[in-house]
């Protein structure tokens, strides 16, 4: 057990998937692995453990924002062993040529404000995905016609920008899409050699008067858990 997470040890697998929403967590559980048992409910951040193909897989919730992901991928990584973390997030097109339902596969994640921001003082550390799994990624996702992107996306820290200029230029310079836990996924693994990824789909278009429901920002995004799972174990 940890300050934030109720699993014993060995409770947690190598592999974990991370949606930001508790019940999304439960959903994947649910349709995607055998044997799902819930290791965690602290704070109602879901965590389950089963396996998928005869592979250990924790799904684990890391809650919305950088701050609260990085306290669950540190304590998963730190106290439970996790060697690989991907993101299974829902975010906002950046782009006109994004749709909604589109996957993106983050290769970079810009950001103001992650909670690492602070130790690396003047240098603007690039966080970067694992390129094993996003090239895994990238091709499980082309094989299944899957319509995705891959290039660089946002890590906001806010959800209610009063910074539209910052989305402004970060889409002059070809960003896709926003969402708000990536780059600092990316910059723990690179501190603890470990792999992540992010792996999202277009939930709602900032350019568009466009977005999904709650619901199925919830349960309707399996060809990115899908895209997680194969590219985790290729
Ligand atoms: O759907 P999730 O994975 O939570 O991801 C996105 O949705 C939340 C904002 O609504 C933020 O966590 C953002 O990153
Ligand atoms: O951070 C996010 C996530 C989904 N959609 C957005 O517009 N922003």
């Amino acid at each position: 057990m940890t300050f934030h997470i109720g699993a014993k040890p060995g409770e947690i697998a190598e592999t974990v998937l991370m949606p930001g929403d508790p019940y999304r967590a439960r959903w994947a559980a649910q349709k995607y692995l055998e044997n799902p048992v819930l290791v965690n409910e602290v704070r109602g951040m879901l965590g389950f453990t089963g396996t998928w193909r005869g592979h250990r897989v924790t799904i684990h919730g890391s809650g919305m924002g950088m701050p609260s992901l990085s306290i669950y991928a540190n304590e998963l990584i730190k106290d439970y062993g996790a060697q690989t973390l991907i993101r299974i997030g829902s975010a906002g097109a950046l782009q006109h040529h994004v749709n909604v339902r589109d996957v993106v596969l983050a290769q970079a994640a810009s950001t103001i404000g992650s909670p690492s921001r602070t130790i690396f003082r003047e240098v603007n550390f690039a966080p970067v995905a694992d390129f094993g799994l996003l090239s895994a990624a990238a091709k499980v996702a082309a094989a299944r016609g899957i319509t995705t992107h891959v290039g660089g996306i946002l890590s906001s820290d806010t959800f209610y920008d009063e910074r539209p200029d910052l989305g402004e230029q970060l889409q002059r310079h070809g960003c896709l899409c926003v969402e708000m836990e990536a780059a600092e996924l990316y910059t723990l693994a690179a501190r603890y050699q470990r792999r992540a990824l992010a792996v999202l789909t277009i939930s709602d278009h900032i350019l568009r008067d466009e977005a999904l429901p709650a619901s199925d920002r919830e349960t309707s995004f399996g060809a990115m858990v899908e895209i997680a799972l194969e590219a985790a174990f290729a």
